[in-house]
Protein backbone atom coordinates (compact mmCIF):
# COMPACT_ATOMS: atom_id res chain seq x y z
CA UNK A 1 0.00 0.00 0.00
CA UNK A 2 1.01 3.46 -1.07
CA UNK A 3 1.63 6.31 2.06
CA UNK A 4 -0.63 8.22 -0.02
CA UNK A 5 -3.58 5.91 0.40
CA UNK A 6 -2.62 5.43 4.34
CA UNK A 7 -3.54 8.93 4.79
CA UNK A 8 -6.58 9.05 3.09
CA UNK A 9 -7.84 6.28 5.79
CA UNK A 10 -6.67 8.24 8.63
CA UNK A 11 -8.47 11.53 7.34
CA UNK A 12 -11.27 9.11 6.29
CA UNK A 13 -11.80 7.80 10.10
CA UNK A 14 -10.50 10.23 11.37
CA UNK A 15 -8.24 7.46 13.05
CA UNK A 16 -4.45 6.52 12.97
CA UNK A 17 -5.59 3.93 15.34
CA UNK A 18 -3.54 0.38 15.10
CA UNK A 19 -4.96 -2.39 17.06
CA UNK A 20 -2.25 -4.90 17.46
CA UNK A 21 -3.60 -8.53 17.00
CA UNK A 22 -1.69 -10.71 19.75
CA UNK A 23 -3.77 -13.27 20.43
CA UNK A 24 -3.21 -15.42 23.26
CA UNK A 25 -5.21 -18.74 23.71
CA UNK A 26 -4.86 -18.01 27.73
CA UNK A 27 -6.67 -15.20 27.50
CA UNK A 28 -9.27 -15.03 25.34
CA UNK A 29 -13.23 -16.21 26.41
CA UNK A 30 -13.34 -19.85 27.17
CA UNK A 31 -16.53 -20.86 24.97
CA UNK A 32 -13.79 -19.99 21.95
CA UNK A 33 -11.82 -22.55 22.58
CA UNK A 34 -14.76 -25.19 21.00
CA UNK A 35 -14.12 -23.40 17.44
CA UNK A 36 -12.13 -25.52 15.15
CA UNK A 37 -9.58 -22.61 14.66
CA UNK A 38 -9.90 -20.13 17.92
CA UNK A 39 -7.33 -17.87 17.22
CA UNK A 40 -8.88 -16.91 13.90
CA UNK A 41 -11.95 -16.99 15.40
CA UNK A 42 -11.54 -14.33 18.16
CA UNK A 43 -8.88 -12.37 15.59
CA UNK A 44 -12.27 -11.92 12.80
CA UNK A 45 -14.55 -11.19 15.42
CA UNK A 46 -11.69 -8.82 16.93
CA UNK A 47 -11.48 -6.81 13.76
CA UNK A 48 -15.30 -7.06 12.60
CA UNK A 49 -15.94 -5.22 15.74
CA UNK A 50 -13.18 -2.57 15.34
CA UNK A 51 -12.58 -2.23 11.86
CA UNK A 52 -13.98 1.43 11.85
CA UNK A 53 -12.11 3.17 14.32
CA UNK A 54 -8.65 2.00 13.19
CA UNK A 55 -6.09 2.11 10.00
CA UNK A 56 -4.24 -0.68 10.76
CA UNK A 57 -3.46 -4.01 12.16
CA UNK A 58 -0.75 -5.24 13.56
CA UNK A 59 -0.43 -9.06 14.37
CA UNK A 60 2.90 -9.63 16.35
CA UNK A 61 4.14 -12.84 14.84
CA UNK A 62 5.23 -14.31 18.55
CA UNK A 63 1.60 -14.92 19.84
CA UNK A 64 1.38 -17.39 16.33
CA UNK A 65 4.49 -19.16 16.15
CA UNK A 66 4.31 -19.75 19.73
CA UNK A 67 1.13 -22.21 18.23
CA UNK A 68 3.39 -23.90 15.65
CA UNK A 69 2.04 -25.05 12.62
CA UNK A 70 -1.44 -24.05 13.91
CA UNK A 71 -0.57 -20.61 14.84
CA UNK A 72 0.94 -19.69 11.56
CA UNK A 73 -2.15 -21.22 9.57
CA UNK A 74 -4.11 -18.76 12.02
CA UNK A 75 -1.94 -16.23 10.82
CA UNK A 76 -2.25 -17.19 7.35
CA UNK A 77 -6.75 -16.47 7.37
CA UNK A 78 -6.21 -13.97 9.84
CA UNK A 79 -4.32 -12.34 6.59
CA UNK A 80 -6.25 -13.90 3.84
CA UNK A 81 -9.44 -12.65 5.86
CA UNK A 82 -8.30 -9.07 6.31
CA UNK A 83 -7.60 -8.64 2.62
CA UNK A 84 -10.03 -9.72 0.98
CA UNK A 85 -13.04 -7.85 3.10
CA UNK A 86 -11.07 -4.50 4.48
CA UNK A 87 -8.12 -4.45 1.76
CA UNK A 88 -8.23 -0.54 2.58
CA UNK A 89 -6.61 -1.48 5.81
CA UNK A 90 -2.85 -1.29 6.58
CA UNK A 91 -1.22 -4.02 7.93
CA UNK A 92 1.77 -4.62 10.38
CA UNK A 93 4.24 -8.13 10.76
CA UNK A 94 5.64 -6.86 14.10
CA UNK A 95 7.97 -9.81 13.49
CA UNK A 96 11.40 -8.38 14.29
CA UNK A 97 13.60 -9.56 12.10
CA UNK A 98 16.86 -8.50 9.96
CA UNK A 99 20.04 -11.19 9.19
CA UNK A 100 22.57 -11.64 6.02
CA UNK A 101 21.40 -10.14 3.04
CA UNK A 102 20.24 -13.54 1.31
CA UNK A 103 18.33 -14.65 4.56
CA UNK A 104 16.88 -10.52 5.21
CA UNK A 105 15.61 -11.58 1.23
CA UNK A 106 13.74 -14.61 2.57
CA UNK A 107 11.93 -13.22 5.39
CA UNK A 108 10.75 -9.97 2.97
CA UNK A 109 9.66 -13.10 0.49
CA UNK A 110 7.66 -14.57 3.49
CA UNK A 111 6.10 -11.43 4.56
CA UNK A 112 6.07 -9.34 1.79
CA UNK A 113 4.91 -12.22 -0.62
CA UNK A 114 3.49 -15.37 0.80
CA UNK A 115 1.12 -13.64 3.52
CA UNK A 116 0.90 -10.24 1.70
CA UNK A 117 1.96 -8.01 4.74
CA UNK A 118 2.07 -4.17 3.76
CA UNK A 119 4.60 -3.46 6.61
CA UNK A 120 7.22 -5.37 8.71
CA UNK A 121 9.22 -4.12 12.10
CA UNK A 122 12.80 -5.39 11.31
CA UNK A 123 15.77 -5.01 13.71
CA UNK A 124 18.45 -2.21 12.58
CA UNK A 125 21.39 -3.87 14.60
CA UNK A 126 22.58 -6.12 11.57
CA UNK A 127 23.30 -2.91 9.40
CA UNK A 128 22.69 -1.82 6.16
CA UNK A 129 23.26 -5.25 4.18
CA UNK A 130 20.32 -6.47 6.34
CA UNK A 131 18.04 -4.22 6.17
CA UNK A 132 17.92 -2.88 2.22
CA UNK A 133 16.72 -6.28 0.92
CA UNK A 134 13.10 -5.28 2.53
CA UNK A 135 13.34 -2.03 1.05
CA UNK A 136 13.40 -3.50 -2.55
CA UNK A 137 9.79 -4.57 -1.92
CA UNK A 138 7.51 -1.67 -3.97
CA UNK A 139 4.84 -0.58 -1.97
CA UNK A 140 5.98 -2.50 1.16
CA UNK A 141 7.52 -0.34 3.92
CA UNK A 142 9.88 -1.38 6.60
CA UNK A 143 9.46 0.02 10.15
CA UNK A 144 13.16 -0.17 11.74
CA UNK A 145 12.82 -0.37 15.86
CA UNK A 146 14.38 3.03 16.58
CA UNK A 147 13.76 3.79 20.25
CA UNK A 148 11.43 1.02 21.60
CA UNK A 149 9.18 0.89 24.33
CA UNK A 150 10.98 -0.85 27.29
CA UNK A 151 12.70 -0.12 29.93
CA UNK A 152 15.88 -2.11 28.31
CA UNK A 153 15.35 0.54 25.49
CA UNK A 154 17.90 2.49 27.60
CA UNK A 155 20.86 -0.27 28.15
CA UNK A 156 21.80 0.20 23.96
CA UNK A 157 19.52 2.48 22.49
CA UNK A 158 20.15 5.74 24.05
CA UNK A 159 23.82 5.34 24.81
CA UNK A 160 26.24 7.29 22.98
CA UNK A 161 28.65 6.75 20.43
CA UNK A 162 31.20 9.65 19.57
CA UNK A 163 28.48 11.82 21.01
CA UNK A 164 25.57 10.56 19.11
CA UNK A 165 23.24 7.92 20.85
CA UNK A 166 22.63 5.11 18.92
CA UNK A 167 18.78 5.49 18.16
CA UNK A 168 19.58 8.67 16.57
CA UNK A 169 22.50 6.89 14.67
CA UNK A 170 20.06 4.85 13.41
CA UNK A 171 17.76 7.25 12.05
CA UNK A 172 20.44 9.08 10.37
CA UNK A 173 22.31 6.39 8.50
CA UNK A 174 18.91 4.56 7.59
CA UNK A 175 18.17 7.31 5.43
CA UNK A 176 21.42 6.69 3.00
CA UNK A 177 19.81 3.58 2.41
CA UNK A 178 18.68 2.74 -1.09
CA UNK A 179 14.81 3.04 -1.17
CA UNK A 180 15.00 4.87 2.43
CA UNK A 181 11.57 6.36 1.54
CA UNK A 182 10.12 3.15 2.23
CA UNK A 183 11.30 3.76 5.74
CA UNK A 184 9.29 4.07 8.75
CA UNK A 185 10.40 3.80 12.38
CA UNK A 186 9.13 2.25 15.71
CA UNK A 187 9.25 5.02 18.84
CA UNK A 188 7.37 3.73 21.99
CA UNK A 189 4.55 5.87 23.62
CA UNK A 190 6.56 5.78 26.73
CA UNK A 191 9.39 8.00 25.53
CA UNK A 192 7.14 10.82 23.69
CA UNK A 193 9.12 13.55 25.19
CA UNK A 194 11.86 12.16 22.90
CA UNK A 195 9.82 12.65 19.76
CA UNK A 196 10.96 16.29 19.50
CA UNK A 197 13.85 15.57 18.74
CA UNK A 198 13.37 12.45 16.78
CA UNK A 199 11.33 15.03 14.36
CA UNK A 200 14.12 17.04 13.71
CA UNK A 201 16.31 14.04 12.44
CA UNK A 202 12.66 12.32 10.16
CA UNK A 203 10.25 15.12 9.85
CA UNK A 204 8.21 12.94 7.51
CA UNK A 205 8.18 9.51 8.24
CA UNK A 206 5.47 7.83 9.82
CA UNK A 207 6.19 6.07 12.85
CA UNK A 208 4.50 2.89 14.65
CA UNK A 209 3.89 3.78 18.67
CA UNK A 210 3.36 1.18 20.46
CA UNK A 211 2.74 1.45 24.33
CA UNK A 212 -0.47 3.03 25.06
CA UNK A 213 -2.88 1.41 27.10
CA UNK A 214 -1.19 -1.94 28.86
CA UNK A 215 2.29 0.24 28.66
CA UNK A 216 1.12 3.45 30.05
CA UNK A 217 2.30 5.51 27.39
CA UNK A 218 -0.09 9.10 26.92
CA UNK A 219 -1.94 9.38 23.15
CA UNK A 220 -1.63 12.99 23.74
CA UNK A 221 2.15 13.51 24.59
CA UNK A 222 3.11 11.55 21.48
CA UNK A 223 1.14 14.03 19.50
CA UNK A 224 1.94 16.85 20.90
CA UNK A 225 5.66 15.79 20.00
CA UNK A 226 5.17 13.38 16.95
CA UNK A 227 2.34 14.53 14.66
CA UNK A 228 3.38 16.43 11.17
CA UNK A 229 0.85 17.67 8.74
CA UNK A 230 -0.03 14.30 7.12
CA UNK A 231 -0.50 12.93 10.98
CA UNK A 232 2.96 10.80 10.28
CA UNK A 233 1.79 8.29 13.59
CA UNK A 234 -0.03 4.87 13.69
CA UNK A 235 -0.50 4.41 17.09
CA UNK A 236 -0.88 0.51 18.60
CA UNK A 237 -2.89 -0.48 21.28
CA UNK A 238 -2.94 -4.94 21.85
CA UNK A 239 -4.18 -5.92 25.32
CA UNK A 240 -6.30 -2.94 26.02
CA UNK A 241 -8.58 -3.27 23.16
CA UNK A 242 -8.41 -7.10 22.72
CA UNK A 243 -8.86 -7.97 26.28
CA UNK A 244 -10.89 -4.98 27.59
CA UNK A 245 -13.60 -7.51 28.47
CA UNK A 246 -12.61 -11.72 28.59
CA UNK A 247 -16.89 -12.55 28.77
CA UNK A 248 -18.64 -13.11 25.98
CA UNK A 249 -18.78 -9.43 25.60
CA UNK A 250 -15.64 -9.30 24.29
CA UNK A 251 -16.01 -7.82 20.69
CA UNK A 252 -18.67 -5.09 22.02
CA UNK A 253 -16.12 -3.67 24.98
CA UNK A 254 -13.35 -3.99 22.22
CA UNK A 255 -15.46 -1.67 19.95
CA UNK A 256 -16.21 0.56 22.99
CA UNK A 257 -12.28 0.80 23.52
CA UNK A 258 -11.55 1.38 19.97
CA UNK A 259 -13.52 3.98 19.83
CA UNK A 260 -12.80 5.47 22.90
CA UNK A 261 -9.35 5.89 21.47
CA UNK A 262 -10.60 6.62 17.69
CA UNK A 263 -12.66 10.10 19.58
CA UNK A 264 -9.29 11.12 20.97
CA UNK A 265 -7.93 10.74 17.71
CA UNK A 266 -10.01 13.34 16.18
CA UNK A 267 -9.44 15.79 18.87
CA UNK A 268 -5.53 15.16 18.08
CA UNK A 269 -6.45 15.39 14.21
CA UNK A 270 -8.38 19.27 14.74
CA UNK A 271 -5.25 20.38 16.36
CA UNK A 272 -3.40 19.38 12.65
CA UNK A 273 -6.62 22.06 10.79
CA UNK A 274 -7.00 24.48 13.09
O1 LIG B 1 8.98 -0.91 21.25
C1 LIG B 1 8.09 -1.76 21.07
C2 LIG B 1 7.99 -2.49 19.91
C3 LIG B 1 6.95 -3.37 19.77
N1 LIG B 1 6.03 -3.53 20.76
C4 LIG B 1 4.92 -4.46 20.51
O2 LIG B 1 3.69 -3.70 20.44
C5 LIG B 1 2.66 -4.40 21.11
C6 LIG B 1 2.22 -3.62 22.33
O3 LIG B 1 1.20 -4.32 23.02
P1 LIG B 1 0.34 -3.67 24.24
O4 LIG B 1 -0.49 -4.85 24.70
O5 LIG B 1 -0.51 -2.57 23.67
O6 LIG B 1 1.29 -3.21 25.27
C7 LIG B 1 3.22 -5.79 21.43
O7 LIG B 1 2.98 -6.63 20.33
C8 LIG B 1 4.71 -5.52 21.57
O8 LIG B 1 5.48 -6.68 21.29
C9 LIG B 1 6.13 -2.79 21.90
O9 LIG B 1 5.30 -2.92 22.83
N2 LIG B 1 7.17 -1.92 22.03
Amino acid sequence: MEITKLIEQISQKKSFLCVGLDTDLEKIPKHLLQEEDPIFAFNKAIIDATHPFCVAYKPNIAFYEAYGLQGWNSLERTMAYLNEKYPEIFTIADAKRGDIGNTSTRYAKAFFEALSFDSITIAPYMGKDSVEPFLEFEGKHTILLALTSNEGAFDFQTKEIEGVELYKEVLKVSKTYKNAERLMYVVGATKATYLKEIREIVPESFLLVPGVGAQGGSLQEVCAYGMTKNVGLLVNSSRGILYASTGDDFAEAATKEAQKIQAEMEIQLEKIHN
